[in-house]
């Protein structure tokens, strides 16, 4: 029998560390009203601000479909690490998510892709989805990024059930904070190559994100499942129109059941 199965469509955004509180709580209310009039169907959306925003952002949220993450993570639950949080204070904070080894981290923290693998595993444990960052650093061939990425995320996930609901965000290091995304062209081949790469993990979705914008999108094929956007989504009306454009991009496809 073949089953109409809606393709969706994940949408996340990290505030990194650009916005204060007075700032996060008022773009929060802002994406609360977004997601009450202009999420479609079919459409995840998830949002990441600073921990200190976290228990803000659950209120501001509430009653969205909207899912809170947070920006990093420890890989013990309890103990003696001073100025860390752990998974399951997450859980407590109402996380569902947890973004891990973005190429901020891995650059300016020294977090190795060992320490990586740990949170990893931990935020797994705890249940949360951990949103896992991989790229390259420089630009390459679509083959050779695939290669360099796939080698993070083995290394990230060596050891953890490949049934365990994973988001990989593929970010070329080089279009991070950049004036504009890698190609299309060039996100359709790396998205072909990870997803084909990532194939026996049937609870993985692929985004893409590295100055990712309205526009881009549609113009991907479906190459990712979406996209993990930075600076601009800082202006609400951008977002609604990436959100509006990720409507668009939830198609059927065929299920064999
Ligand atoms: O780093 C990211 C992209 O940031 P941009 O400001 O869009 O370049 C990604 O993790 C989303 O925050």
């Amino acid at each position: 029998m073949q089953l109409e199965v809606p393709r969706r469509v994940v949408i996340g955004v990290s505030l990194k560390m650009y916005m204060g509180l007075a700032q996060t709580k008022s773009w929060m209310d802002a994406l609360a009203g977004v997601a009450a009039d202009a999420l479609p169907d079919g459409v995840d959306l998830f949002v990441i601000p600073s921990f200190l925003s976290l228990r803000d952002s659950r209120d501001s949220l509430a009653g969205t479909p909207v899912m809170l993450g947070a920006q990093d993570v420890f890989w013990e639950d309890a103990g003696a690490f001073t100025g860390e949080i752990s998974p399951t204070m997450l859980v407590e904070a109402g996380c569902r998510m947890v973004e891990i080894g973005h190429a901020e981290r891995r650059r300016l923290f020294g977090e190795t892709d060992e320490v990586v693998g740990r949170k990893t595993a931990a935020a797994i444990r705890a249940g949360l989805v951990p949103v896992l960052c991989i790229g390259e650093e420089a630009r390459m061939e679509p083959a050779q990024a695939v290669d360099a990425c796939m080698r993070q995320f083995r290394a990230a996930t060596e050891g953890t059930d490949p049934a365990a609901p994973l988001l990989v965000a593929w970010e070329p290091v080089w279009a991070i904070g950049a004036a504009e995304p890698a190609s299309p062209d060039f996100i359709r081949a790396v998205g072909a190559g990870l997803r084909a790469a990532l194939g026996d993990r049937a609870a993985t979705r692929l985004i893409y994100g590295g100055s990712a914008g309205p526009g881009l999108l549609r113009q991907l094929d479906g190459a990712v499942d979406g996209l993990f956007l930075g600076r601009f989504a800082h202006d609400i009306d951008n977002l609604r129109r990436v959100l509006a454009e990720a409507g668009e991009c939830v198609s059927p496809f065929s299920h064999a059941g």
